[in-house]
């Protein structure tokens, strides 16, 4: 769906970013870490033709779909004629349209005026829109920042079950470990214009941590990697005579992102 090959983009004289190759497959599903500034955006843009680069990206569609983080829609009229009108279609009549609003319950702010809209609501609609148009490929750039727990939960849980039955190729760009342990099959991390990794977020955890890890005090800095499920026993009664608190996990992005970041942050 989207090869990357020997990407590099300057801004002036300086590289931000240098992929030497990046292989993403139809219907994977990519969640984009690192910190800001790191080249994430960046990544993104020139997969989009919005920044000049070196090198070769080959897309393999033209149904692409963009769910920037802020959307502005006019607010002269009422959500329902918005959709409508962008869409140029009718509610009542067009079945997909239809369908796409009952899935994301948007049907009691149809009435009302975007301005209005919750963060939550106003992510829901843009993604009717987007989804709508059925995109093969699809970007999304901090999709639920600014939404409160619930809600994001809630949307994770509706884009999963649709990204699965529509196969569609997403590339998320996010800061919650959260969203990339319920949606993406491939965790991709930058740091300083480079990829640190690109895998299975199970294959990063058994490269990186091991078997599974404690984690004491709900503290990912503070944890006890295990290498083999024989010594799982010895660490618990170590914890136990230690009093610590402390959980057990065999898959934990954040865990994961943190234990490839160290060593690369500074200040
Ligand atoms: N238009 C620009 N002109 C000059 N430098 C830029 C420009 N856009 C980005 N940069 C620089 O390129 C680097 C990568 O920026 P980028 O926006 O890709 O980071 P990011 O990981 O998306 O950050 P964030 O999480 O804050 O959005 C940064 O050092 C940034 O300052």
């Amino acid at each position: 769906m989207l090869a990357i090959k020997n990407l590099s983009v300057s801004y002036g004289h300086k590289v931000v970013l240098t992929v030497p190759k990046l292989n993403i497959n139809k219907g994977e599903i990519i969640g984009i870490m690192g910190q800001s500034g790191s080249g994430k955006s960046t990544l993104v843009n020139s997969c989009l033709g919005l920044v000049a680069y070196k090198g070769k990206i080959a897309v393999n569609t033209h149904d692409i779909g963009v769910l920037m983080q802020e959307q502005h829609y006019v607010d002269t009229m009422t959500n329902q004629k918005v959709i409508e009108g962008l869409l140029n279609t009718r509610i009542k009549s067009d079945r997909k349209l239809f369908d796409l609003i009952n899935f994301f319950d948007f049907n009691s702010q149809l009435s009302l005026h975007f301005k209005n809209l919750s963060g939550g609501q106003k992510q829901r609609m843009s993604l009717i829109m987007l989804l709508y148009q059925e995109p093969t490929l699809l970007f999304l750039d901090e999709m639920t920042t600014g939404l409160d727990f619930e809600s994001r939960r809630a949307l994770i849980k509706k884009l999963k079950v649709y990204f699965k039955e529509h196969q569609t190729t997403v590339i998320m760009v996010t800061h919650y470990a959260q969203e990339i342990e319920a949606l993406a099959d491939k965790l991709l991390i930058i740091h300083d214009g480079q990829v640190k990794a690109f895998d299975q977020p199970k294959k990063l955890f058994q490269q990186y941590i091991g078997y599974s890890a404690f984690i004491i005090d709900n503290d990912v800095t503070k944890t006890v990697k295990v290498q083999k499920l024989e010594d799982e026993y010895k660490t618990v009664h170590q914890l136990l005579d230690d009093s610590d608190d402390f959980s057990r996990t065999r898959s934990s992005i954040e865990l994961v992102y943190t234990e490839i970041m160290k060593g690369n942050v500074h200040g």
